[in-house]
């Protein structure tokens, strides 16, 4: 099967009461192992890589690398995606190149800039059969949201939410609702506003928000890091019971890096440690690439709820 857009996961996942994962990759053994773990869950995943990963790795070696992966496992429908496109020129870019979807995140920009320039992807994107993922509001750190008029600062408002989805004809919609990015998400208690989510879901009908900021920072992995030399202090994520919830409701697709990238380190650290005299890469990436695939088979039975959908 060759890549495929989101399209047709969404709409099952929406009425099935699931989110299709989307996990980051910057290198070949994250590729293989989240392939790996699609494959043994027999679920749909959805690989996406990062400006920050096109400057890693190279946009061709991703697109390549994916393309083989796709050989290996022809019966996954997998999609491949930018995250957080932040121009028409990198989209267009992705879309040129062989990806089947694309984020533009103008969520920093003024809401009639964020609808201008979605809206002019969009256009360029749905020609050439690739799905649009935009995003609106801010996925702020939530320490400060103590007041109702601090959470309406800063989380997504429903009725613009609908209005957008409205003008720009986006294909899926990011929306902050307490997540937010990397391993240090809250310093009180986790929060997720299912209220306001709940209200774009009837203002958006059979519509796929997406979650972005989903890791949970599982703590055994953070104190495998630091038993052995790393120094991971005051981390802490979303519970893995309140994103299921999410994804029972209108949310069909959950981005999860920051917790693939503490499996892989946490192995690193403890392969390097246990086998001092090692110097083969292998010794190392193998029980990374094999962490990447426990970790993505976790999500899928503890979060997602994606297996055996295909
Ligand atoms: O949203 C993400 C990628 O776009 C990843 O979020 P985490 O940092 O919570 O894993
Ligand atoms: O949301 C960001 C993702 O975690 C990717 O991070 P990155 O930009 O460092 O590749
Ligand atoms: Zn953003
Ligand atoms: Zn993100």
């Amino acid at each position: 099967m060759p890549l495929v857009g989101t399209t047709e996961m969404f709409k099952k996942a929406y009425e099935g009461h699931y989110a299709i994962g989307a996990f980051n990759v910057n290198n070949m053994e994250i590729i293989q192992g989240i392939m790996e773990a699609a494959k043994e869950e027999n679920s749909p995943v959805i690989l996406q890589a990062s400006e920050g990963a096109r400057n890693y790795a190279g946009q061709e070696y991703i697109v390549g690398l994916v393309k083989i992966a796709l050989q290996d496992y022809p019966e996954i429908p997998t999609a491949l995606h930018l995250d957080h496109g932040s121009s028409y020129e990198i989209c267009k870019a992705c879309i040129d190149g062989g990806f089947s979807s694309v984020m533009y995140d103008g969520s920093k920009h003024p809401y009639e800039e964020n609808v201008r320039i979605t809206k002019q992807i969009v256009g360029y994107a749905h020609d050439k059969g690739v799905v649009v993922e935009a995003e609106l509001g801010r996925l702020a750190g939530v320490e400060d949201l103590v007041s109702v008029d601090a959470k309406d600062a800063i989380f997504t408002d429903p009725d613009q939410a609908a209005e957008f989805v409205e003008l720009t004809g986006c294909d899926s919609l990011a929306i902050a609702i307490g997540t937010s990015h990397g391993a240090y998400k809250y310093k009180g208690d986790p929060y997720l506003d299912y209220d306001r989510l709940e209200k774009v879901g009837k203002l958006l009908p059979d519509y796929p928000i997406v979650l972005h900021g989903a890791s949970t920072v599982i703590p055994e992995f953070v104190e495998q890091c630091n038993a052995y030399g790393g120094k991971v202090l005051g981390a802490k994520g979303v519970p893995e019971d309140m994103l299921r919830k999410a994804a029972t409701m209108a949310v069909c697709k959950i981005n999860i890096d920051t917790d693939i990238r503490l499996a892989m380190t946490s192995a690193i650290r403890k392969a390097l440690a246990e086998d001092p005299s090692n110097f083969d890469p292998r010794g190392y990436l193998k029980p990374a690439r094999e962490a990447v695939k426990q970790m993505v088979m976790h999500k899928i039975e503890a979060v997602l709820g994606s297996a055996n959908t295909i």
